[in-house]
């Protein structure tokens, strides 16, 4: 397949230094030899209740660059870079950017965007509006939506997805954003006490081996052993789509925002039992603390206990009952397989410090201090990054098979 670079010249023969995983090392490449797939160039990841876009900037046109960028390049650049939020629901999150990144022989910002999946059709349609498909004709895309709307971009706006597997996009998005951006990963540190908790940065520069717990709709658990060395261990759909759709039932809540404001607001003790509500105090020959949940939502089987709990307690449990559930299946699966370090990943984190707090000091108790849990300022993206990287990596060389148009 034919794939041009922004100026319209074709790709020469070419010597590429590999990593020794066999990776392409693109800064090891003299921009001259560094193939370049066209502008503009995104990483696409559509899930199950996010649909999260990386758009690289260049920053580094010459002046005839500058003059041959085409148009529609140009209003696409400006549209979204000059604005933080698109149509009702589209939003950048500003505080996310990074500037200055060398990507594939170029030097720009990454700007990282997201929308409701359930607005798929409103972003098609905008592609459509921008023209988006005389500047390319391919996108990479990863997450289950880039199989489901595979179609709907084919046949309404001629764009074909090119599809990659999320874990791996998701790994490759991890190792890429964490050597690039210093303060990426971090811990807390005195997560048992509210007063005295901090967020500290972490060196996770030797990452291997290590777990990653991804939550999103649902969660998804892997072992990393090494570049190339993965393993799905465990899953569970009990994640943050649960704890959302739980908390708009059970408080009449409408987005993820409010769900974690009510939370903040309330006292999971009004709703759960907890060991001292059974026990009178500690359950001591297992060293189970008073404090202990012993029973999720185990108050509200008495009547004049469900008057008392209000909205914010009901959030405060709902999102402490899906977070102890998650934390105690991820420090399963890290003792399981020997790890040490649990990388904690999801737009569920996403202005949900109350989880990453709870997840620490759980992964921190229930070990005796042997595990630590991890987590990364851009939570969500990782995906849409290792995306983009497929994107560049390919040198424009994608190899695009059409997709099987379902019968209507
Ligand atoms: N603005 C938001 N709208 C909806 N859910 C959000 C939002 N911000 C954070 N979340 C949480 O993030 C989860 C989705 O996380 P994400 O990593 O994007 O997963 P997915 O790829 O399945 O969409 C939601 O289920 C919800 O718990
Ligand atoms: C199916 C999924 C990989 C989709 O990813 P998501 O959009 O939730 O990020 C994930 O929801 C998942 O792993 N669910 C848990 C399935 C299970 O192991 O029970």
């Amino acid at each position: 397949m034919e794939f041009p670079n922004a100026d319209g010249s074709k790709n020469g023969p070419l010597t590429i230094e590999c990593t020794e995983n066999g990776d392409i090392d693109y800064d090891l490449l003299s921009p001259k030899d560094r193939p370049k797939p066209s502008m503009p160039w995104f990483g696409l990841d559509i899930g199950g209740t996010l649909t999260k876009l990386i758009y690289f900037e260049p920053k580094d046109f010459t002046e005839l660059e500058e003059e041959q960028e085409k148009e529609t390049a140009k209003t696409i650049r400006k549209y979204l870079v000059g604005n933080t939020a698109y149509g009702t629901s589209g939003i950048r999150d500003v505080h996310l950017e990074m500037k200055d990144q060398l990507i594939g022989g170029r030097r720009g910002s990454l700007h990282f965007i997201r929308f409701p999946t359930s607005n798929m059709e409103g972003f098609i349609e905008m592609c459509k509006a921008k023209h988006f498909n005389s500047l390319v004709t391919e996108i990479c895309a990863t997450g289950g939506g880039a199989y489901k709307f595979e179609e709907d971009f084919f046949t309404k706006v001629s764009l074909h997805l090119h599809k990659f597997d999320e874990l791996e996009c998701l790994l490759k998005g991890i190792h890429y954003i964490d050597r690039h951006n210093e303060k990426e990963c971090y811990y807390w540190k005195n997560s048992h006490d509210p007063d005295q908790c901090e967020k500290v940065p972490f060196d996770f520069k030797d990452p291997y081996p290590y777990m990653v717990v991804n939550i999103g709709s649902g969660v998804s658990i892997l072992t990393v052993r090494g570049p190339n060395n993965y393993q799905r261990v465990s899953g569970t759909s009990l994640g943050g789509g649960t704890f959302l759709g739980l908390c708009c039932l059970l408080t009449g809540c409408q987005t993820f925002e409010e769900a974690i404001e009510l939370a903040s607001q309330g006292d999971n003790k009004k709703v759960d039992k907890l060991v001292r509500d059974i026990y009178g105090g500690d359950y001591e020959k297992f060293k189970l603390s008073g404090e202990t949940v012993a029973s999720s939502f185990g108050h509200m089987n008495q009547a004049d206990k469900r008057e008392k709990a209000s909205k914010e307690d009901l959030a405060r449990a709902t999102l402490t009952t899906l977070t102890n559930n998650i934390g105690s299946i991820a420090r399963m699966c890290a003792q399981t397989q020997g790890l040490e370090r649990v990388v904690f990943v999801g737009n569920f984190l996403r202005v949900n410090t109350i989880s990453m707090k709870l997840l620490a000091n759980a992964m921190d108790y229930w070990s005796n201090g042997a595990l630590k849990a991890l987590f990364l300022e851009h939570e969500g993206y990782f995906g849409a990054m290792g995306c983009l990287m497929e994107y560049v990596g390919s040198g424009g060389s994608l190899n695009f098979e059409a997709p099987q148009l379902a019968d209507h």
